[in-house]
């Protein structure tokens, strides 16, 4: 079974839809945490979340839910591309309420000051609880993921609606520690570090990153909702922590913050970026173990 941030017709169920096999059972739950509890208590094996969009950034709600509570491991990404449909009940009068998720409405934002400008902008939990809301009645139109018109008879206004052409949304399919997915050649690396409160210690965990060569793809903070002023590193990287040379990285930032979580090594979506010279890692690690062993010099 496999947990999806739903209800049925969100962008999120498109992408589990993706990792699932056909007889796999997906089971919607109408939050990001509530996904990611059904994962952590056992009752689903995989939860499947959006984590950032190339528009409107990081989705808070998976930042802090991964960060925070029983540990959680991602080992598959996702990239879809986000185009949006706006849908309303058939017959409706004039629009004069359009709901959806905060991430879809941040990414129509001209497309609505052009084509429905009075309408009073309303956030729902996701795009297809915008949907759902339209067909009870509680607001006039919504935009969905294009699926949402296969889960609720709604008419289309538009589809292909996007203030930004290529906007992606990137998901992840996490589940408790266990063994990892072997290394491909093309892979990520996700952790989380809690900063202590002293000076360079963000150039410190960069500067870890540096020096071997690893590329950093994405850092964002995010307080740790304890102190104001403390904050946490969320780091994704190139490579897979079974290669030496990021295996090193991650024990470094780890000596830095001691307060480190691993959240996954896993195939890129999306292939590319430079590659670190994993065999230099290899071979001086070889070379190191026969000097300790009397064996070279
Ligand atoms: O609400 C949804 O459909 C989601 O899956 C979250 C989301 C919202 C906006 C763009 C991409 C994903």
């Amino acid at each position: 079974m496999l947990a999806y941030f739903g209800p049925q017709g969100t962008f999120t169920e498109q992408a589990a839809r993706g990792f699932a096999s056909p007889q796999e059972e997906l089971v919607p739950f109408d939050t990001v945490p509530a996904a990611l509890a059904a994962a952590r208590s056992g009752a689903t094996q995989w939860a499947c979340v959006p984590v950032e969009n190339s528009v409107e950034g990081a989705v808070p709600a998976t930042m802090d839910a991964l960060a925070e509570g029983e540990p959680l491991v991602a080992v598959a990404e996702a990239v879809l591309p986000v185009r949006f449909s706006v849908l309303a009940r058939p017959g409706h009068g004039r629009v004069r309420t359009v709901a959806s998720h905060p991430h879809a409405l941040a990414q129509v934002r001209h497309w609505l000051a052009e084509h429905l400008p009075s309408a009073e902008v309303v956030s729902t939990a996701s795009t297809a609880a915008a949907a759902r809301a339209v067909l009870n009645g509680d607001f006039d139109a919504a935009v969905s993921a294009p699926v949402a018109v296969r889960h609720y008879p709604l008419e289309v206004l538009a589809t292909d609606v996007a203030d930004v052409r290529d906007a992606k949304t990137r998901f992840l399919v996490v589940r408790p520690p266990g063994a990892l997915p072997e290394p491909t050649g093309h892979d990520r690396t996700s952790v989380v570090c809690t900063a202590p409160d002293r000076v360079g210690v963000l150039a410190d965990l960069l500067a870890e990153l540096a020096l071997r060569g690893i590329n950093l793809t994405r850092i964002e903070s995010r307080p740790t909702k304890g102190r104001l002023g403390e904050y946490r590193f969320y780091i994704d990287l190139d490579g897979h922590v079974s290669e030496p040379g990021v295996g090193d990285a991650l024990a470094a930032l780890h000596r830095h913050c001691p307060e480190t979580r691993f959240l996954g090594s896993y195939p890129k979506a999306e292939p590319g970026g430079p590659v670190a010279g994993n065999e230099e890692f290899v071979a001086a690690a070889e070379w190191l173990s026969d000097v300790r062993r009397g064996r070279g010099a």
